[in-house]
């Protein structure tokens, strides 16, 4: 299976590379788990067993959704669809075909997952259409999320917008977005309609989240509080893992109460996503990321352990708010390493495993309401748990 990527690399200016905290080893995951057994798979033969599930679950669903995924790409005009093929590695920026790294498909296995835990291999294969439709809406946010952060790679390749600027990868993800409800709208299935609108109000909330998020980087360090950073993280994260759960319900021909659980069991694995994402963001290994680690320091983001550690009234946190109270200087990787080892100091690092693995014991609470069969359960229970063991 294609690397295993999370965010992207930031500019050069923005992010230097950061030495790692004495005390800090690899990001862990919020499992408490040992490290060894948090890695994520990268084909090295040191994949944890139980993450075995999982990697053949994102496998099956990438095998099962890049058909269709690449055949509503090429009925794009040229224009977008060169974007749009190069963004998901399937074309070089010269328009010859790539091997590609189109990303984990967590989002669309968590749809076929949910879909096949209530109804089976035939709402599985029914719900094809709208696993790619959320794989799009997927795409449409990292195209523009780029372009906001300046990020300049992504999956191991410069990113869109530095390839076809910013207006083309801008298109190129609108493009996407209306791809997406274009599919589930003309999907005869009943779920459709239903699904079609339910993905199209998680769109709103979902740049709700995303301009929370970039309104706090310019928000001062004691102004924003853990509640707001945790809501913020829903909104930005957990409401497309849950619209992925929710749509495979109503392809399975959920009611509406299952279709909430499911719901509400993805945005708590949504929210456990970004804990560790966030860790890994200041503490991950750059080699494994493909980002240089620190770069949401550097950009000053309220990320959650950075807010945690804020919030801790710990002496840390005074020289926390200090230094991102000054504007990053580009290429202070001393400077980003102090900030690391004073937001993990400040007990930020701690925090945020804990509350990822509080985030997994309500996951498992939601599903046995969501789906009370465990073995129906299984394939949704086994990428929850590799959701929070990834190291990259
Ligand atoms: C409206 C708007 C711009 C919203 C932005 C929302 C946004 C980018 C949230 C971050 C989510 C996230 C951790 C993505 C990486 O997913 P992944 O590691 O599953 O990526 P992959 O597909 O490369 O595996």
């Amino acid at each position: 299976m294609a690397e295993f990527m999370t965010e992207t690399t930031q500019s050069e200016q923005r992010s230097p590379a950061v030495p790692r905290p004495g005390a800090a080893g690899d990001a862990r995951g919020g499992t408490g788990r040992p490290e060894q057994e948090q890695r994520a798979p990268d084909g090295d033969g040191t994949e944890p067993a139980e993450g075995q599930e999982a990697l053949a679950l994102l496998e099956r669903t990438r095998a099962l959704v890049d058909p269709e995924l690449r055949a509503a790409l090429e009925s794009l005009p040229g224009s977008m669809r060169r974007i749009a093929l190069y963004h998901f590695g399937w074309q070089n920026a010269d328009g010859t075909s790539a091997a590609g790294n189109a990303g984990k498909a967590i989002r669309p296995a968590l749809v076929l997952a949910a879909a096949e835990a209530l109804g089976g291999p035939a709402a599985r294969a029914a719900a094809v259409g709208a696993a790619v439709a959320v794989e799009l809406v997927h795409n449409f946010t990292l195209l523009h999320d780029d372009v906001m952060d300046r990020d300049t790679s992504r999956r191991h390749q410069p990113t869109a917008w530095t390839v076809f600027g910013d207006t083309d990868a801008i298109l190129a993800g609108d493009t996407l977005l209306a791809l997406a409800l274009r599919l589930l709208a003309e999907d005869a299935h009943p779920a459709g309609g239903p699904a079609a609108a339910r993905l199209a109000n998680c769109v709103v909330e979902l740049c709700a989240g995303e301009h929370t998020d970039t309104d706090m980087e310019h928000r001062a360090p004691d102004e924003v509080t853990l509640d707001e950073v945790l809501a913020m993280a829903e909104a930005k994260t957990g409401a497309l893992l849950g619209c992925a759960c929710a749509l495979g319900a109503l392809y399975a021909g959920a009611g509406p109460e299952e279709v909430a659980a499911l719901d509400g069991f993805g945005r708590q694995v949504g929210l456990a996503f970004q804990l560790i994402d966030d860790v890994i963001g200041i503490w991950g290994d750059p080699e494994r990321t493909g980002k240089p680690a620190g770069a949401d320091l550097a950009a000053r983001k309220k990320s959650l352990p950075v807010v945690a550690a804020l919030t801790s009234g710990t002496e840390a946190a005074a020289e926390l708010a200090e230094l991102y109270g000054k504007p990053y200087v580009a290429g202070d990787a001393e400077g980003i390493a102090r900030t690391a080892l004073a937001v993990e100091r400040a007990g930020g690092r701690d925090w945020a495993q804990a509350e990822a693995a509080d985030r997994m014991a309500r996951v498992m609470q939601e599903l046995a309401r969501a789906v009370p069969d465990p073995e129906a359960a299984g394939g949704l229970l086994a990428l929850a748990e590799f959701v929070t063991r990834r190291s990259s």
